[in-house]
Formats: C-alpha cells, structure tokens, sequence
C-alpha cells in the first residue's frame, strides 16, 4: 500500500502552510514534495511545507520550504508551529523555543480566560543591514530608498534588509493594482542586484504606526500575509522615520493584522494569531 503522511493544515493571517511532523518520519525529498503539496490544483495548496524535526538546541527544529521547494525561514510558520508544538503535546508549556534556519527563536501563546490560544509573540531575531547579508549587490548600508530600476522607465525606491529571508520593502501612496503589482513584483524578485532573489513588500503608511502592504513572496508570488516581511516593513518604516521605535506597529495585508515591535539594536518582537484549518493524509506516490 501507498505510505501517506499525515499533515496539518495551518494558517497566520491567511499566509498558509502544511505542516508535517518529520520527527519519526523516513527519509523523503521535502523540497520535491513542497513542490507537490503546496500546487494549489494537483496538490493540497499551500505557500509552504513545514516540517518538525528533533534538535538539540531547542524543543523543536522547523524546517520551512517554498511552494517552489527553496528552503526558507518564516515567521508566520513560526507561530503555527508553536500552536501546534502545544497543542499536539509535543511541548508541554507556553514559552518555548524553535529552531530554524536562522537560529533558535522564542515563542510565548498568549490565552483568554477559558483557555484558549489567542496570539503568539515571537523573536524574530536582529535585522541585519550588510549588504552581504541581504545578499544584494550594493556599496551602501543600511539600504534605505535604493532607487532600483525594474524596467527603462521604473525605478521603485528600495529599504532592503534581512529578517532572516531577504526582503526588499518599497513605501507607496497606495497600493499596486493586480496589473501593476504583477507586472512589477517578478522582476523585482529576480533583479540581478539580488542574487539569492527577494521578497517584495509594498507598503502604504496609513497613519503614525499603521501600515498596510501588498505581498510578493519569492517562490511563493502573491501570498494573504508574510511574517517575515511585516517585521522587514515595519524595521524599514522606523529606518524611515515613518514608525517609533519600541511602539507597537500595526502591518495589516490581505490575510489580517500582525503587531510587529523594534528598536535600533534589539530583537524584533511579532505578536499575531496562528489558526488550524484541517487534518488529512497526503498519499506518497513516488
Ligand atoms: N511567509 C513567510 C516567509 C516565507 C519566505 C519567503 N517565501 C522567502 O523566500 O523569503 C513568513 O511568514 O515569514
């Protein structure tokens, strides 16, 4: 009979993901089967696979991968892998700690008072600003407004910096159209002066702390919500002096509101909700 792995459907402000506890599970090629499960028509349909692991350093390893089968960190997976961790019994408390691809990350779930898991903060870690560690081709650092020209005729003014994942965030007067944000993000994606490719935030300040942003995801395209990128907005919005530092700042997309926290030298701090949609079994059919 055909193995079939068991997995968890998952989402973080509609950015969603199926998760797969790997910690007894055989070999298998993750980055070919994020491939598969991710497709949105042949397979489960998702903007990434997770998959849990044991560690050493941490109670948990997670290992994020792209619909295109990049691995990759994330910090929307991050919050569902906590809620999951939890809730499966997997770790018995509500401060853990979770191993990714950029080092070992704080999780706290906040509950209401029948219980129930409401938030998740995490550390998301330092921003880093090197041009080495974007990685983007580029002598100046930090990279604040950048003009990047897309095609003859459109240069988008760039903050790019690393939230553990590349990210390049534009401020816009309001957002893109499907037109324009199609058009537009895919060439910023695979810009030559960004070698590993990027991400693409495109945010709007909509009022002192507030912002709101269209996502293009690298090996993923369009996605509801991008942990990762809301903490990299919200880093370049304070660069900007567009956001305080140590305020709560409130980055809304298409899937929700994440509630991102910085100040110059600290860890990012990123509180939001982390929901479960669905359990099912995936048939192997390699
Ligand atoms: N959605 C994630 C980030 C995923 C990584 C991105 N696709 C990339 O390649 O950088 C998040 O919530 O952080």
């Amino acid at each position: 009979m055909a193995e079939k792995i068991a997995f968890t459907k998952m989402h973080g402000v509609g950015n969603d993901f199926v998760i797969v506890d790997g910690r007894d599970s055989n070999d298998h090629d993750w980055s070919a089967l994020a491939v598969e499960m991710c497709d949105r028509h042949m397979g489960i349909g998702a903007d990434g696979l997770i998959i849990l692991e044991r560690t050493l350093f941490a109670d948990l390893m997670m290992r994020m991968y792209n619909p295109d089968g990049t691995p990759d960190v994330c910090g929307n997976g991050l919050r569902c892998v906590a809620r999951y961790a939890v809730e499966e019994g997997i770790v018995n408390k509500d401060i853990l700690y979770i191993g990714t691809l950029a080092g070992v990350r704080r999780a706290q779930l906040h509950r209401d008072e029948s219980g129930q898991i409401v938030a998740i903060t995490v550390s998301m870690g330092q921003p880093q600003f090197e041009p080495a560690s974007i990685p983007m081709h580029v002598a100046q650092e930090p990279v604040i407004d950048f003009p990047l020209e897309v095609m003859p005729g459109e240069t988008l003014l760039i903050t790019a910096l690393s939230t553990g994942t590349t990210h390049a965030v534009t401020f816009v007067p309001e957002l893109p159209d499907d037109e324009r944000f199609l058009a537009i993000s895919p060439l910023v994606e695979r810009h030559p002066l960004f070698p590993e490719r990027t991400s693409l935030m495109w945010c709007v300040l909509e009022a002192p702390n507030v912002l709101s942003m269209r996502i293009w995801e690298r090996g993923a395209g369009e996605t509801w919500g991008c942990g990762t990128g809301a903490c990299a907005a919200a880093v370049a919005a304070v660069l900007k002096n567009c956001a305080s530092p140590n305020v709560p700042i409130t980055v809304r997309s298409k899937g929700g509101e994440l509630i991102v926290r910085w100040r110059p030298g600290a860890e990012i701090e990123m509180t939001g909700p982390a929901e479960r949609v669905y359990r099912g079994f995936y048939p192997l059919c390699q």
